[in-house]
């Protein structure tokens, strides 16, 4: 998830496993060569099809914008006294009923028709895309109104419109291609916005999202390379079909007669095809080639995208771990201390009483984080263990200012550095200051590292990006850090893990890629999310380690929400238990382990002795609070 930057050296710690001995992929030993993605245009060149069609097209384009210089004859310019006339040295493909030069019209045709069809896909393009994408990524009252206007406008019948259209406007294909773009526009909008809906709750995009990246660059960066490479296949489609429905329209005698395109062509010819049947021929063979065209380059692109990947083998690159990850830790002035707002207690984190509730259909509220109070400082690591359901991530969720939009804030408040993110009386987080922090001052550690990496994009682009938009660095310097983070947590091939994709690299490597993130922009706070759940075990005690190892150096604060009382123990100064959004007991962790006071924190600590994972409902609550 995030990426951002650090600027300290930091030495392994004393203990740390031999860096990516637990690991594989990218950095597994006796690999011989990295997996990269050769280019699509790389693919499409190679592919027979593609090639052809592109090659047409191009030809096309060319012959449409140079028709000035290759047409011997304007395009109305009319022989009278040669109607009709056969093929010969002045007129190489013979002339019409009206002794104009037939090879004339067909490139000024060309032009017309597919100017024409670029901007009838334009104009789908430029309303379907950008609808989708909001609709997609925001859903809400937008989905719902495009949802109302996209159903309207598949209920047109299109012809009938472009009639209506021509009677009242005359017969300019410009304002027929411009309708017929809107009336097609829903094919791109209902495309764009089930690309984005099934990656809008994608890991990765909340992640992007706590490092800090605003809902434009989520949806530029994230969002629309998911949707980049359907919209580009659905446009060659859409341009044959604007063709052959700008031809259709004037075939039938609907199109500007003083204009030279193939449907008027066309229409011409079959009033003339017994007489000379090549007027019908020449205009039908350049439509069949364009759409035949555009049709295989759709699917050569499509093939071109499914291509997978391919093996390139290059030299190993040399161990950097062992030697970047030296150096003395040269922490640079931390940004200043905020002022503390009226009436309150300084500390890193402050959570006082917070309620968060989800409405119900009854009209009454659902609360699942009740009357919760804790802090957390800088330098110490503050475990909160429960039960799943027990409401750990929605409070860790609401110091992050992720929860859902239907999560109200019920009670309480949240402070960070002294200022309110969540005043007394807002019913939801300061979206403004919680997105001015996040990724900059508190990062995340998610639970699942694989689905919180853009498969999309190779970790080293993944850790730099950030760096250069938050630190203001050059990428040149963003990629030097990148490396060295990658060796600071413990990654053997820094160089070959920076320029892997996420699927080549292990579950535990990808955590510490995401710790290295997490790190990167020297954060004052980190939130750690079952970190080691999703790992093998063999791997949970290195990242743990790690992350121990990272904050005594950084001397950063950790609130780490675990349901494992084992981890806790491992790795915690004081600890929160929570029991069905209820804050249970609190205190040192020494204290709570040797001496818990509540039953129910006996019992969690008693699972974790007999070697159980608390996952499920360990004691049922009484309303009260009391355990049973
Ligand atoms: N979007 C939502 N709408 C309604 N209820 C929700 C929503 N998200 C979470 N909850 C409820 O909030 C309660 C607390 O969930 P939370 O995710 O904080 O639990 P947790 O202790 O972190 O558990 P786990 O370890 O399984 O993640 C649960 O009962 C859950 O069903």
């Amino acid at each position: 998830m995030t990426e951002s930057v650090e600027t300290t050296a930091l030495t392994p710690a004393p203990g740390t496993p031999s860096p990516g001995t637990s690991t594989t992929g990218a950095g597994g030993p006796g690999q011989s060569g990295t997996v990269v993605r050769s280019t699509v245009l790389k693919r499409l060149l190679r592919n027979p099809l593609g090639v052809i069609a592109m090659a047409v097209l191009l030809g096309m384009a060319l012959l449409a914008v140079f028709a000035d210089v290759l047409a011997p004859f304007d395009e109305n310019f009319a022989n009278i006294s040669k109607t009709l006339a056969a093929p010969d040295e002045m007129n190489i493909l013979g002339t019409d009923s009206s002794g104009r030069d037939v090879w004339s019209r067909l490139l000024f045709g060309a032009r017309l028709t597919l100017l024409s069809a670029v901007l009838c896909a334009a104009v789908a393009i430029g309303i379907g895309l950008p609808a989708g994408l909001i609709a997609g990524y925001y859903a809400g009252r937008f989905e719902a109104i495009s949802n109302w206007v996209v159903s309207i406008l598949m209920s047109l019948p299109g012809l009938i419109v472009l009639l209506t259209i021509r009677a009242a406007f005359g017969p300019s294909v410009w304002i027929a291609m411009i309708a017929f773009g809107i009336l097609i526009s829903p094919s791109y909008f209902r495309l764009t916005r089930s690309a984005v809906q099934s990656v809008r709750n994608e890991l990765y995009v909340d992640a992007a999202r706590v490092s800090g990246l605003s809902d434009a660059s989520i949806i530029a960066r994230h969002i629309f390379s998911v949707v980049r490479a359907p919209i580009i296949i659905q446009t060659a489609a859409i341009a044959g079909v604007a063709i052959a429905i700008q031809s259709g329209l004037e075939f039938l005698g609907l199109g500007d007669p003083a204009k030279a395109s193939w449907g008027v062509m066309l229409s011409e010819g079959f009033k003339n095809v017994y007489l000379t049947p090549t007027l019908l021929f020449w205009p039908a063979f350049a439509m069949a080639l364009t759409i035949g065209a555009l049709v295989l380059l759709g699917n050569a692109i499509r093939d071109a995208l499914e291509d997978g990947e391919k093996i390139k083998h290059k030299k190993q690159a040399a161990p950097a771990g062992s030697t970047t990850a030296r150096g003395d830790r040269v922490r640079p002035s931390r940004k200043g201390m905020t002022t503390v707002e009226e009436g309150t207690e300084h500390h890193l984190v402050k959570v006082t009483h917070l309620g968060v509730g989800y409405p119900q259909a009854d009209g009454s509220i659902k609360k699942v984080v009740d009357d919760v109070s804790f802090h957390v400082d800088r330098g110490e690591i503050l475990g909160i263990v429960g039960e799943s359901g027990s409401g750990k991530s929605q409070t860790a969720f609401s110091i992050l200012g992720l929860l859902p939009d239907t999560a109200r804030i019920v009670a309480g408040s949240i402070q960070f550095d002294g200022n309110y993110t969540v005043a007394p009386g807002d019913t939801k987080v300061n979206q403004g200051r919680v997105a001015a922090l996040r990724g900059k001052r508190i990062s995340y550690i998610p639970q699942e590292p694989m689905s919180n990496l853009d498969p999309a994009f190779t970790i080293g682009y993944q850790l730099v990006t950030p760096m250069v938009r938050v630190l203001g660095i050059s990428k040149a310097e963003a990629k030097r850090r990148a490396l060295k983070l990658l060796a600071d947590v413990g990654i053997t091939h820094p160089d070959r893990t920076f320029s892997a994709y996420p699927h080549e690299v292990s579950g535990g490597m990808a955590q510490r890629v995401l710790i290295a993130g997490a790190i990167s922009c020297e954060p004052d706070l980190i939130i750690a999310d079952e970190p080691t759940t999703a790992l093998d075990v063999t791997v949970q005690a290195d990242v743990l380690d790690l992350i121990r190892d990272l904050q005594a150096r950084l001397g950063v604060g950790v609130l780490l929400v675990t349901h494992n009382f084992g981890v806790v123990a491992d790795l915690c100064d004081r600890v929160v238990v929570m029991q069905n959004g209820r804050l249970v007991e609190e205190g040192p962790v020494r204290e709570i382990l040797s001496t818990p006071k509540e039953p129910y924190t006996r019992t969690l600590l008693g699972s974790m002795l007999e070697g159980r994972e608390p996952m499920t409902m360990l004691v049922t609550a009484t309303p009260n609070g009391a355990t049973s």
